[in-house]
């Protein structure tokens, strides 16, 4: 079993795309992927992904590895891949043909493609079971977990990758954190068209990174942002869902239309966020009440949304919540991800009352927007090897019901030892934290 976090992207959307600069951190909203061997003598592949109704199964034997296994093919194994290979995605097309919508579509894609090119003919019989309390096409990073997620799940199967294990140097964990970022950024180049690689990125090491790719034909530079302050963040989604390839399509055709001034926006927007990361590096950054560096980043934040908007990517429901945030005076607000609904992020003010931060959340939910409970910073990729877990002091294997009753379900407090499964009043369910109950790859 894995995890990965979502994400929320500080500064820099959609300029990350073109090369600027961005700023990212994890979300402590996770997906979780169970892989389960299947018995029988039908030699199955089966994707279980309930957020979004995709049940579907192939047999392994009649799945096109011929196209797969051409000689050189696979010597990229362990390198980044910069495009989708054109003739395996035309080989996979016709295996996603009947799956209806493009959301279940994209999803089986970027499966079919990772466990193609990673997996082998003699792959196990497996059920690849998914569950994700990062809401879907919301700007927070969805389609980068879900990737981590598949993406170290079938490395871990195929035997290719290790284990996080203690002893692990840096080094070695940075290795393993790389091979798992390669590939996920193949999936979200199944999902999205043309990712930054932003999302998979800060999805797979956690924590939160300054990322720039100013040369697309070398990887990106990577500055991981150990001591990324707790900033005081109100996350609230419009609960209007779209796509980010079609967002960032969008960017794309402004720029072929008014290019000289599209690139200026953009070099506008490389500038807040290098000006950011200088402002969060102060060695007397402080974000308490009274110190001026958090209005100057809150003064950054209300830019890049007003260059984003000149983008054409924010939506009247996003200019709605600003609204409110801003007549209440709290803090500063931005779009977060791709836009065009999705969610907002305000970098609250830290002298704030707490009733009026009350009243605000009143008119939020009476508009039907959602708030999130979330803090910023969390864990990358983690591993449960074996997916066992201590049910009444004994070790059982975690079977694909135990595991789809037990994520995302809320109030799991009341720990039982870390990661521990027993009955709730309502079914199966994690005490404790999931995350906790996993290893890492740590950096430092
Ligand atoms: N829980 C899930 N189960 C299955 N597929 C998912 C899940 N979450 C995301 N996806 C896939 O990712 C797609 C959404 O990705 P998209 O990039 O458009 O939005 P996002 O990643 O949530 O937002 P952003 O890219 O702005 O951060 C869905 O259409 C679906 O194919
Ligand atoms: C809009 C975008 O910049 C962020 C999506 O979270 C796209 C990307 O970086 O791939
Ligand atoms: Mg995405």
């Amino acid at each position: 079993m894995v995890s990965a976090p979502g994400k929320v992207i500080v500064y820099g959307e959609h300029s990350v795309v073109y090369g600027k600069a961005a700023i990212a951190a994890a979300l402590s909203l996770r997906s979780y992927l169970l892989v389960t061997p299947l018995l029988g003598i039908t030699r199955k592949l089966t994707l279980r992904f309930p957020d979004i109704g995709l049940d579907h199964s192939w047999h392994i034997d009649s799945l096109p590895w011929d196209t797969f296994s051409v000689p050189g093919e696979k010597k990229f194994y362990f390198d980044a891949v910069e495009r989708l290979d054109t003739n395996l995605v035309d080989a996979i097309n016709p295996l996603v043909a009947d799956i209806p919508g493009n959301v279940r579509k994209v999803a089986a894609l970027a499966f079919l493609y990772m466990y193609l090119v990673l997996g082998s003919k003699d792959a196990p019989a497996s059920a690849y079971t998914l569950r994700s309390t990062v809401p879907i096409g919301a700007g927070l990073g969805s389609s980068a977990s879900i990737s981590v997620c598949l993406s170290a799940a079938l490395q871990l199967q195929m035997g290719t990758l290790d284990t996080p294990y203690s002893g692990m140097t840096a080094s070695e964990a940075l290795l393993e954190l790389k091979r798992i970022n390669n590939w996920a950024f193949v999936g979200e180049m199944c999902i999205h068209g043309n990712p930054s690689g932003v999302d998979n990125t800060v999805s797979t090491g956690g924590r939160a990174v300054l990322f720039k790719r100013a040369d697309p034909t070398l990887p990106p530079q990577v500055t991981h942002l150990s001591g990324f302050p707790e900033l005081p963040l109100l996350l609230v989604n419009t609960k209007h869902p779209r796509s980010t390839a079609v967002l960032v399509a969008g960017v794309r055709s402004l720029l072929s239309k008014h290019e000289s001034i599209t690139r200026s926006v953009l070099e506008t927007m490389d500038l807040i966020t290098i000006e950011a990361h200088s402002i969060i590096c102060d060695p007397d950054f402080s974000s308490s009440a009274g110190s001026p560096y958090l209005d100057r980043l809150g003064e950054l934040i209300r830019i890049n949304h007003g260059l984003l908007i000149s983008l054409g990517v924010s939506h009247p429901k996003l200019e709605r919540i600003r609204e409110l945030v801003d007549h209440a005076g709290v803090g500063w607000t931005k779009l977060t991800g791709a836009g065009g609904g999705g969610c907002s992020i305000t970098l609250l003010r830290p002298d704030v009352e707490q009733s009026i931060l009350d009243e605000l959340d009143v008119k939020l939910s009476n508009e039907g927007f959602e708030k999130y409970k979330t803090t910023l910073g969390g864990d990358g990729v983690g591993v449960l090897w074996p997916a066992v877990a201590n049910v009444d002091n004994k070790e059982v294997q975690i079977t694909e019901d135990m595991f789809l009753a037990a994520v995302g379900v809320e109030g799991a407090e009341g720990l039982v030892g870390v990661g521990a499964l027993g009955k709730g009043d309502t079914g199966w369910k994690f005490w404790g934290d999931l995350v906790s109950a996993e290893s890492h790859f740590t950096l430092h």
